[in-house]
């Protein structure tokens, strides 16, 4: 079943200058799918149009019942916590804009933390904690608010590589127990490829459906598998597709 219907989805910020083009995808319950792109393609765009942030200037998105506007879950790039509020303040804000009694939403959130890898820091100020706890912050703030489905843009964007690995097999294990569709936004065709069911290879400007991967390694996925010959010639047939388009332009 799906969470998500994008319908021949047009979009553009200049008249002139489309990103999306009839464009059309869906995001199945409990899928986890990455966006792929080269930068300035339009990916941040398309979280921004689900997330409602943005109408769509033709076409339309169908949302299960569950995953309405305001219930999803929005991660964006940077990490957004405000720096004189608590890990704890800063989790639970989002669920008190959504009504959640504030003493509801705390306990919600320190249920989460040791799942989180953030027990005992629930007073720590942003300042206090790691580029790697920041983002699990967000991310936990993140998956408190969106009941069904997650747009995370970039998440690790800005962790150093071992981090971000770090961050990335953390990701495999904990989504397996949320059972959110997840729509992540990366540059990194290994990210894409560990984590991912499907991945949308995204164009500019895109035209109609994504061109799409199926990743057909069981989970979970391990860094090891980085090496082998499936897994680079998935990548190769990404980077010729990408780079090809970009050619033809
Ligand atoms: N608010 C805006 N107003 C006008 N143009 C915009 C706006 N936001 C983005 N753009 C333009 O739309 C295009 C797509 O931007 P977007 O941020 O979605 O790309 P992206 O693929 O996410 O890029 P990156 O990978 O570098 O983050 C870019 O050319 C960008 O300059």
């Amino acid at each position: 079943m799906s969470i998500l219907k994008a319908i021949d989805i047009t979009f553009g910020f200049e008249h002139d200058r489309l990103i999306l083009r009839k464009c059309s995808f869906e995001i199945g319950e409990n899928e986890f799918i990455s966006l792929v792109g080269l930068s300035g393609c339009g990916k941040s765009t398309v979280l921004k149009l689900i997330a409602g942030l943005y109408p769509p200037q033709e076409g339309r998105l169908e949302y299960a019942h569950g995953a309405q506007l305001g219930k999803i879950g929005f991660m964006p790039q940077q990490d957004l916590l405000m720096p004189w509020r608590t890990v704890l303040e800063n989790a639970a804000l989002p669920m008190e804009i959504q009504g959640v009694n504030k003493r509801e939403a705390q306990r919600r959130v320190l249920e989460l933390l040791p799942i989180f890898g953030l027990q005992g820091y629930e007073n720590a100020y942003p300042f206090e904690l790691s580029g790697g706890m920041r983002q699990r912050v967000s991310f936990l703030r993140c998956v408190l608010t969106g009941h069904q489905m997650l747009l995370l843009d970039e998440p690790f964007g800005s962790l150093d590589a071992l981090t971000r690995r770090e961050m990335q097999l953390w990701l495999t294990e904990t989504w397996q127990k949320w059972k959110q569709s997840v729509l992540l936004v990366t540059h990194d065709l290994d990210e894409a490829l560990l984590l991912s069911d499907r991945i949308f290879v995204m164009t500019s400007p895109q035209e109609g459906p994504y061109y799409e991967i199926k990743v057909p390694f069981p989970k979970p996925r391990q860094p090891s598998q980085v090496y082998t010959k499936e897994w680079l010639d998935l990548k190769e047939k990404m980077t010729t597709f990408l780079y090809k388009k970009r050619e033809i332009k």
